[in-house]
């Protein structure tokens, strides 16, 4: 009959540390699940030569984990799913008995996050001693150089733009609405087409965005520029235009910088703070743009029958392309509200520096 061994345990914002009291343990055996660790192994524990094991339901979500066992010991250390100081570790509220605090490794919250500051604070003063030094081995990598070019392209085309629809409409005012489409639509053709070469940094695991809202907003801008504008005649010449690039550039000009610096690991807080901060206003006009262009096109579809489904004959006429229109709005509302949730959690991720108390 299997027995418990003793464990030790505590914590940091985005770990656990278990510590088994097992010497010389051997077919060890450990499993996570959603919240649960299973360990079983043989060894030296508290009864003597044994098989021992145990579960822990752990309070939330864990992800991975690594193991190293020593010949005293043996060592693991979970990733939690999601950063955070938990109030305590297990899911039921009395600790099981043959768990303790490992008061070699035990932090406070406070402790932990004086901690990640201390460590924070050494990383600047590294940067502020030399601010621009290139971290060479790392820039020279094949996949840094790519991704830093990548950016630079899309950094380049959408500042040319921005710059361009700026210049513009102090010089013209609102008559240099009218001519966005003829005087833009080659580079953000361009762009946005190579942007699609996101979704497969992604799906190669070359950056670590999620698959959900990199396609989303790839696929989204596509279809709106190439079938929405670029098909329609009708729509070139509308006022719409230059908002839904105004602000797709606005971003760009933004977000392809920061990723710059950060192949080059430069961290430069202004921007940083710039990136995680301004799609708060510009996401949701964007959307309320591209909105505007929905509906204006609908009636340029029903009239024009461009993209019109032909249906069988005993119906005897074709369904507008206007009809996909209306379903492809609540995609849009529900790809927003997801691409900001996305966009809020790394916003907390990366900025956040607030106190998180236990409950
Ligand atoms: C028939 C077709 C139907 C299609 C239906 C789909 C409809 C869906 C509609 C959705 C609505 C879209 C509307 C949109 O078009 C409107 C606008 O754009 S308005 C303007 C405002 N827009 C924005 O603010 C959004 C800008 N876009 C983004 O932020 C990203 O595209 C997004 C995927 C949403 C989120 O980005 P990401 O997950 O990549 O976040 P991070 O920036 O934090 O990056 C995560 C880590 O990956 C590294 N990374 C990512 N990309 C690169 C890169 N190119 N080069 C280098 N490194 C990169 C990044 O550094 C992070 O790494 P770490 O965490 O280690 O720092």
């Amino acid at each position: 009959m299997p027995l418990t061994p003793l464990v030790y345990w505590a914590q940091r914002h985005e770990e656990v540390y278990l510590r088994i009291e097992l010497t010389d343990a051997r077919n060890i055996s450990i499993h996570v699940h959603e919240n649960v660790l299973h360990f079983a192994a043989q060894g030296n524990g508290a009864k003597g030569q044994n098989e021992y094991e145990f579960n822990l339901a752990f309070l939330l979500p864990v992800k991975t984990k690594v193991h190293k066992s020593t010949q005293r010991q043996v060592n693991i250390t979970v990733k939690k799913e999601q950063w955070g100081w938990w109030e305590r570790l297990t899911l039921q509220e009395r600790r099981p008995v043959f768990l303790s605090p490992d008061f070699d490794r035990w932090l406070e919250e406070s402790d932990a996050e004086m901690e990640i500051r201390e460590k924070e604070e050494r990383k600047n003063r590294l940067k502020a001693a030399r601010p621009f030094s290139l971290n060479i081995s790392g820039f020279i990598s094949l996949k840094t150089g790519y991704l830093f070019v990548y950016n630079l392209v899309q950094f380049l085309g959408y500042s040319w733009m921005f710059i361009n629809m700026t210049v513009r409409l102090v010089i013209f005012g609102k008559d240099s609405f009218y001519d966005t489409f003829h005087t833009m639509s080659d580079v953000m053709y361009f762009c946005q087409a190579l942007s699609f070469v996101e979704i497969l940094n992604v799906a190669l695991g070359i950056v670590h965005s999620p698959i959900g809202p990199t396609v989303g907003q790839v696929l989204g801008r596509n279809f709106f520029l190439f079938i929405i504008f670029g098909s329609l005649e009708q729509m070139h010449r509308q006022p719409v235009v230059f908002f839904v690039f105004y602000l797709w550039s606005f971003i760009e000009l933004v977000r392809y910088p920061f990723y710059m610096l950060g192949c080059i690991n430069v961290d430069w807080k202004p921007l940083t703070w710039l990136r995680y901060s301004i799609w708060i206003p510009l996401y949701p006009l964007g959307v309320l743009s591209e909105l505007a262009g929905v509906i204006q096109s609908i009636p340029i579809f029903d009239e024009t029958r461009l993209f019109s489904i032909p249906l069988p004959e005993a119906i005897g006429t074709s369904l507008s392309f206007s009809c996909l229109l209306y379903p492809y709005v609540a995609v849009m509302f529900v790809g927003l509200y997801f691409n900001m949730r996305h966009l809020y959690k790394q916003r907390q991720k990366r900025l956040s520096t607030k106190k998180r108390k236990a409950n």
